[in-house]
């Protein structure tokens, strides 16, 4: 009834106990951005044509999406025993064992067991994935561009962070998980649950809407540094982008951060960055205490991942380079 596998020799990843939180996928060998991790076939995915995303009807079809995709995980299960099993490993408190996702496994299903509907709820509301997300990427567009919500069983114990190292690429009902930045090994994989391009208080409150407190390394050192928090405040409170902009920057120098830290910060005010960019006369008033657009959009993909969008714009040169020339000078 499903179907998955590992690609290389089934030894990429292993389920095992997070820091972040119960159970989660680990790297078992050093990645290199770009290499697939696993490959994971859905027990299910319901798939519906979603309306513009102003359109009130948009609800509406993403409901009847929802309820296509519940029946029919409904009827998988009682089918197969194994699938319910490993529906049920999903939402037990106990690390499952590894051997339970491998396609041949000898592990024993459950066999005429009623399936308990109330729990299997539970665990798709929190362990089903959209096709249309901030991590994922879609190929082939042979369903006429419909959007779909499936359970992808190992996929789904992959943990968020605001610093992952990992995006999903969908085909058909196949889903590839690869690496978005380098990992080394025994390194937590990870996905962007949501947009991480933003300040700590945003992230916390997006977090909170999944029903979690993210304790990724990222949130714990911006936790620490109360200077993002002040940043934060001149942000908001000022309105002048480029005055932020120039205030963190002279901190990132102040405070001795480390590439993968000025990464970090950068991306959480991306946003700030983006308005100076936007705006000629800010890059003008600013000049070169405002870094290249290519600096900071490589610095930010070597910090929480590669994304389209922070790789755009021109310059060149890299941060290196963007100093030497006296960038960033108080
Ligand atoms: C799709 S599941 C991930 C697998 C889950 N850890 C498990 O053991 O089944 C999503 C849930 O994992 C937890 N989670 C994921 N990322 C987290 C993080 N960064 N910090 C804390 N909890 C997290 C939250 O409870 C969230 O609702």
């Amino acid at each position: 009834m499903w179907s998955m596998y590992l690609v290389r020799a089934s030894q990429s990843s292993i389920v095992r106990r997070s820091a972040l939180a119960g159970r989660g996928i680990f790297a078992v060998k050093a990645v290199e951005a770009g290499t697939p991790l696993f490959v994971t076939e859905a027990v299910s995915v319901g798939r519906a044509m979603l309306p513009d995303r102003a359109d009130q009807s948009r609800e509406l079809a993403q409901l009847v999406m929802w309820k296509g995709f519940v029946e029919q995980v409904l009827e998988v299960v009682k089918r197969c025993g194994r699938t319910l099993r490993l529906i049920y490993a999903l939402s037990a408190d106990e690390v499952p064992e590894t051997e339970l996702f491998r396609p041949n496994s000898k592990v024993r299903a459950f066999l005429n067991e009623k399936p308990d509907v109330g729990r299997i709820l539970e665990v798709l509301d929190v362990n089903s994935l959209t096709e249309e997300a901030i991590s994922a990427k879609k190929l082939g567009s042979d369903d006429g561009g419909c959007h779909g919500v499936g359970l992808w069983l190992l996929a789904s114990l992959v943990n968020h962070s605001c610093t992952p190292n990992a995006r999903r690429l969908h085909i058909g009902d196949h889903m590839v998980v690869f690496a978005s930045r380098d990992a080394k090994a025994g390194e937590e994989i990870t996905f962007a649950y949501f947009d991480v391009l933003l300040p700590l208080k945003k992230r916390r409150a997006l977090a909170k809407a999944w029903g979690f407190q993210c304790g990724c390394e990222r949130c714990v050192f911006e936790e620490g540094a109360c200077h993002a928090e002040e940043i934060e405040g001149v942000v908001e409170g000022e309105g002048d982008a480029g005055k932020a902009v120039v205030r963190l920057e002279e901190g990132l120098k102040r405070w001795a951060t480390k590439a993968r830290e000025r990464g970090w910060l950068r991306a959480s005010f991306w946003e700030a960055f983006l308005e100076c960019y936007k705006s000629e006369k800010t890059m003008r008033k600013w000049g070169r205490r405002i870094p290249a657009e290519a600096v900071v959009a490589e610095s930010i993909a070597e910090a929480v991942g590669g994304d389209e969008r922070s790789v755009e714009g021109g310059g060149g040169g890299g941060e290196e380079e963007w100093r030497r020339r006296g960038g960033g000078g108080v």
